[in-house]
């Protein structure tokens, strides 16, 4: 079975923030990503670029919860001036991944997948691809059907919500009404690509119950976690993404039932009234891993 990969909480950090970068070890989310695009003023661009290899050269091995932090940067779109000089500068930084705004079609993965070959970026540094435009709606199967071929390196999707209520001009509401139909779409995608995929960002960052209720309902969407941007969002990240006692329990029964002798070789079994398939094996055996990686 697949190794899960935990990204229930993944925290934007601009890579000109000294004070917040430094927070990383103290942190509990899964994954940071240092961002170069939109947390960083165009004047400081480049400096902040040439910090990268110092940040990581210092990346700690593990956190102070004993876990390992994916460290993840997003660069400028490619089609702006410090695109190109910023893929270069990360892919030698060897981070987990890159995360690439502005998404429009699979061609600019390719065409990023290609620069990290050339310049013998390891396998392990993966790409991640913002969902942010309303061309990269258009495209999105194509562009996820990249995550079947690993040369691709396409790991995960990551919903730009600004961006997209920006570019289409729908109207941002509390319940994201206007926009949910689109992330449906992304998660969608993103299942037939084999890709994970986070959702966007909760500008107010203040109010903690309106984003609780959002990761609530963004898990029950199919998303595997969320992108944050300030670190009071991560506890309730990491519990809405994590899978309830009761649903391990719940995953702890099929597996026991399944493991019955009388139920060896059978395909389905009745288990407390309900009708049960080996399907739901396997979604159980997940969840465990699951809960299992997460220590939940
Ligand atoms: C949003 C913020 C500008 C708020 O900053 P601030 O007012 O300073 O917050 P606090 O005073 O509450 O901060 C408390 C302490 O926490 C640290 N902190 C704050 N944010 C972070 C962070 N992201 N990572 C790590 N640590 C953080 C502060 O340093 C304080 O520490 P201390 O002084 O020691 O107590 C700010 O939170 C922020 O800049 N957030 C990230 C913004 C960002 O990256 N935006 C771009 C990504 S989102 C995006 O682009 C969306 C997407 O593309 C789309 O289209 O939707
Ligand atoms: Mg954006």
């Amino acid at each position: 079975m697949e190794t899960y990969r935990p990204r229930r909480s993944v925290l934007y950090i601009p890579a000109s923030n000294d004070k917040a970068l430094a927070k990383i070890p103290q942190l509990a989310c899964d994954a940071v990503i240092v961002d170069l695009e939109d947390g960083v003023a165009p004047a400081d661009k480049i400096a902040v670029r040439e910090k990268l290899a110092g940040i990581f050269a210092n990346r700690p091995v593990a956190n102070h919860f004993g876990r390992r932090c994916e460290m993840v940067v997003r660069i400028n779109a490619l089609a702006s001036e410090w695109g190109a000089d910023d893929l270069l500068a990360v892919a030698s930084c060897e981070p987990d991944g890159i995360l690439l705004p502005k998404v429009d079609t699979p061609r600019d993965l390719l065409e990023a997948g290609d620069v990290l070959d050339d310049n013998f970026a390891p396998d392990g540094v993966k790409l991640w691809a913002m969902i942010e435009t309303p061309k990269a709606l258009l495209n999105i199967g194509p562009i996820a059907e990249l995550g079947r071929d690993p040369a691709s390196r396409l790991a995960c999707f990551v919903a730009g919500t600004n961006d997209l209520l920006n570019g289409t001009g729908v109207m941002a509401t509390p319940d994201r009404r206007y926009l949910v139909p689109w992330l449906m779409q992304m998660v969608l995608a993103a299942r037939a690509g084999g890709l994970d995929i986070l959702d966007g960002v909760s500008n107010d960052f203040r109010d903690l119950d309106a984003f609780a209720h959002e990761c609530t309902e963004a898990a029950a969407m199919g998303f595997d976690g969320k992108s944050l941007i300030h670190p009071a969002q991560i506890e309730a990240a990491n519990l809405a993404f994590a899978p309830s006692i009761g649903a391990v329990a719940e995953a702890r029964l099929v597996k026991d039932a399944f493991a019955l002798p009388e139920n060896a070789g059978k395909g389905v079994i009745a288990l407390n009234g309900k009708m049960v398939e080996r399907l739901h094996l396997a979604q159980a055996e997940k969840l465990l891993a699951k809960a299992a990686a997460i220590g939940a």
